[in-house]
């Protein structure tokens, strides 16, 4: 489903971040561990072909990101990729199916409205497709912004610190929400966060692989870690 080799970036005038080799079978999601400074956010913009891959192979959904040009990956984001960020991004303008639409409508495409009301029913939000954001509670927004990722069916799901800024009973609840939901539509997670109590929830299930990013220092090399996490570092592989 995933795999890297040989892949590293550099940001202009920045130090060159070399990133393990990985595999990620499939039937498997990804939890995706580091100190802030590892390279989280830059190899999840890898992962969902918003960074040109400079340097190595990377295999996404199997597909070889490193072989295509900014306009297919562009249409094979649309098409692969689901991606709930940080910050929900919802317009305050628009209602809730509104917002569900504006992926396709800002695309050219006609909104698939058939479909969002399938994903406001499967998220127990039917009731609310007329609501704006700022009119619902923070579960209620997550949900929103969970339909809007999967609009297009993803294969992949990605979530960039999904529970930054909740309180513990909403970010479980969120995490809960990310794992139904993925079996139910058949998609990959991706969970990058560097929470405990993500760590905690997921740490233990077997349908999950952990990769710690080590620490870098300011030339981008990796420091040192616990032994455990420079074994998992060097190897790619997890538990
Ligand atoms: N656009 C950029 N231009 C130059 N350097 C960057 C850019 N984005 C990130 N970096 C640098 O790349 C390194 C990795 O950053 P990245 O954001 O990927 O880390 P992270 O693990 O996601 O951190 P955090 O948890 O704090 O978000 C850092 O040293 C950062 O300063």
């Amino acid at each position: 489903m995933l795999a890297w080799d040989g892949l590293s970036h550099r940001y202009a005038g920045g130090a060159e971040m070399a990133y393990a080799d990985f595999l990620l079978p499939a039937g498997r999601h990804l939890l995706l561990r580091g100190v802030s400074g590892s390279g989280k956010s830059t190899l999840l913009a890898l992962l969902a072909g918003l960074l040109r891959v400079q340097q190595g192979l990377l295999s996404v959904a199997g597909t070889e990101l490193q072989t295509m040009n900014p306009r297919a990956l562009d249409a094979w984001r649309g098409a692969t990729l689901g991606v709930v960020p940080q910050r929900l991004h919802l317009s305050d303008a628009l209602t809730v199916a509104e917002n569900l639409a504006l992926p396709a409508l800002a695309a050219g495409q006609s909104a698939d409205t058939a479909r969002a009301a399938e994903l406001l029913a499967a998220l127990d939000i039917a009731d609310l497709a007329g609501r704006r954001p700022h009119q619902l509670s923070v579960g209620q927004a997550q949900r929103v912004a969970l339909a809007r990722a999967l609009m297009r069916r993803p294969r992949l799901l990605l979530a960039d610190e999904p529970s930054a800024s909740l309180d513990d009973e909403h970010a479980l609840h969120m995490l809960a929400l990310l794992l139904t939901t993925a079996a139910r539509e058949g998609c990959t997670l991706i969970i990058a966060s560097h929470d405990g109590r993500v760590i905690d929830a997921l740490g233990d299930r077997d349908d999950v692989t952990e990769l710690v990013l080590p620490g870098r220092t300011l030339d981008g090399r990796p420091t040192g870690g616990s032994s455990d996490r420079t074994t998992l570092w060097a190897s790619g592989v997890t538990r």
